[in-house]
């Protein structure tokens, strides 16, 4: 039996990825555009979630016949148009919430380009006041990508808010954050990482969601070690 994650090395997990993206439906270009333009604009572009990834959003997106989806974390606007597209069939809306006043513009600039039927809301600020205050629920898929520290509090808004559909979805990413969660030994490579400061303080926060969702009474949990972690959480039945 092998375990959950086969080992490869860097260039040939990059070959194995570019297999994966063109042996799964494809996105219509109008992505590869745009993930260039924001590779182009910001220098942070790794934020974006990677090709793979948006095909996950636009086939989860589809095969859940979701209708609205709730996003934490906009920055330029890929992973929003990916939910988007996997709703086109059913016409569904996406709510996607950002703080950042340079990615609040680029997005902005990209939902103009792309999405003209305007089935994007854009909401600008800090996400656990907006989770606070939305008033569009119940969400099938409520996709978290912002800040690590406040994980739990996305969650705990969540579900006192009852913002999830019964049968909705949470994923949760960056949850395993280069393996450092669970390995931080020079074993693991990212362990000698430039800003292993800040990447340990994100693994630490991480480390810490992981941990309170996988002992939540209410919650269901599922951590994949796919891209740089993603979480499935539900409600128990
Ligand atoms: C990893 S990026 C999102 C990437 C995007 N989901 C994609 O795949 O294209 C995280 C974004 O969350 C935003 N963010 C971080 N903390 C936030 C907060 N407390 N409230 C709202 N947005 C926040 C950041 O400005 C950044 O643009």
């Amino acid at each position: 039996m092998y375990e959950s994650i086969i080992p490869f090395p860097a260039e040939s997990a990059s070959t194995v990825d570019k297999y994966c993206c063109s042996h799964s439906t494809s996105l219509p270009p109008f992505f590869a555009e745009h993930a260039a333009w924001t590779v182009d604009k910001f220098q942070t572009s790794y934020m974006m979630c990677c090709q793979l990834q948006a095909q996950m959003c636009v086939f989860l997106a589809s095969d859940r016949r979701a209708r609205r989806v709730l996003e934490i974390g906009t920055f330029t606007g890929y992973s929003a148009l990916a939910w988007k597209e996997g709703m086109k069939a059913l016409g569904g809306e996406v709510w996607t919430c950002e703080a950042g006043p340079r990615a609040i513009a680029a997005s902005k600039e990209a939902f103009a380009k792309y999405d003209p039927e305007g089935k994007i809301h854009l909401i600008e600020g800090p996400a656990l006041q907006t989770l606070q205050e939305i008033a569009h629920p119940p969400f099938d898929i409520i996709y978290i990508d912002a800040r690590k520290s406040e994980y739990i509090g996305y969650v705990e808004t969540i579900l006192e808010r009852k913002l999830l559909a019964e049968n909705g979805i949470i994923l949760a990413d960056d949850t395993i954050h280069l393996g450092l969660v669970a390995d931080r030994s020079p074993t693991n490579p990212h362990s000698a990482r430039e800003d292993i400061e800040y990447s340990l303080q994100h693994a630490d926060n991480v480390h810490e969601f992981n941990e309170w969702a996988v002992k939540h009474p209410r919650l269901d949990v599922l951590l994949f070690p796919i891209f740089n972690g993603v979480t499935f959480i539900k409600t128990k039945s």
